[in-house]
């Protein structure tokens, strides 16, 4: 069975990320390019790094109007990723138009409410929704908007798939019991992830700042 880990490469270092993505090949479904690798390598590096043969999924988060965010799908139509994420707080007109414009074979997901946020934060920029209701409203509006899926919290996995049976669910912000939180404030176990309707798990530092990134890769995929 193909792993749904997807090893988040966040780095600005091509070199490392090659480096790393080599070691855990056999234990991972494919990487995560994010903005700090592609900041820091572009299309140039994504390439490099396809040529590795696993899937990729760009995370580049777009967030802008409708027409900026179609035209930057377009420009990157050739790097035909796996998965491509936008927010989907962007809009409905947004999706739309960022589905209409990426290749046929990738996967357009809508990032919800990042793992990074609680309550509080989500109160402290206007939103008033708790973080639950808010994943649920935008999953409901990316499906709308002809979206894949969505990326969401392991916290809100379930209700998003009740919504969407058939969508395609990321959930990053994973940990493996007592793993270090970080940066993450809506955080589960792999396991839990999946048993929730996860479809593919992100996972970086619990495995990019092991010692051994492919043994910690492993220790995972001996969970799920
Ligand atoms: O879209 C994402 O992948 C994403 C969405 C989100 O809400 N939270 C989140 O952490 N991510 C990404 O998932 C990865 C998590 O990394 P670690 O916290 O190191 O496991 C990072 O590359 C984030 O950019």
């Amino acid at each position: 069975m193909t792993s749904p880990v997807y090893v988040a490469l966040d780095t600005p270092d091509l070199e490392r990320a090659k480096a790393i993505a080599t070691k855990v090949r056999h234990h991972v479904g494919g990487i995560k390019l994010g903005l700090e690798f592609f900041t820091a390598n572009g299309r140039s590096g994504v390439k490099e790094m396809a040529q590795l043969g696993l899937p990729i999924f760009l995370d580049l988060k777009l967030h802008d109007i409708p027409n900026t965010v179609a035209k930057a799908v377009q420009a990157l139509r050739d790097l035909e990723p796996a998965v491509l994420t936008i927010h989907a707080a962007g809009g409905r007109a947004m999706m739309e138009d960022a589905k209409a414009a990426a290749p046929a074979g990738t996967k357009v997901v809508g990032v919800t409410v990042l793992t990074s946020l609680d309550d509080d934060d989500l109160r402290s920029i206007g939103v008033e929704s708790d973080s639950h209701a808010q994943v649920e409203r935008l999953t409901k509006l990316a499906r709308e908007a002809g979206l894949d899926g969505v990326v969401c919290s392991g916290a809100e996995v379930k209700a998003a798939k009740r919504l969407w049976p058939d969508g395609f669910f990321v959930v990053p912000g994973v940990r493996p019991a007592n793993g270090e939180a970080g940066d993450q404030k809506r955080v589960v176990t792999p396991r839990q992830a999946l048993n929730d309707g996860a479809s593919m798990l992100v996972i970086g530092r619990p495995i990019t700042a092991a010692a051994d990134p492919d043994e910690a890769a492993r220790a995972i995929e001996a969970t799920l």
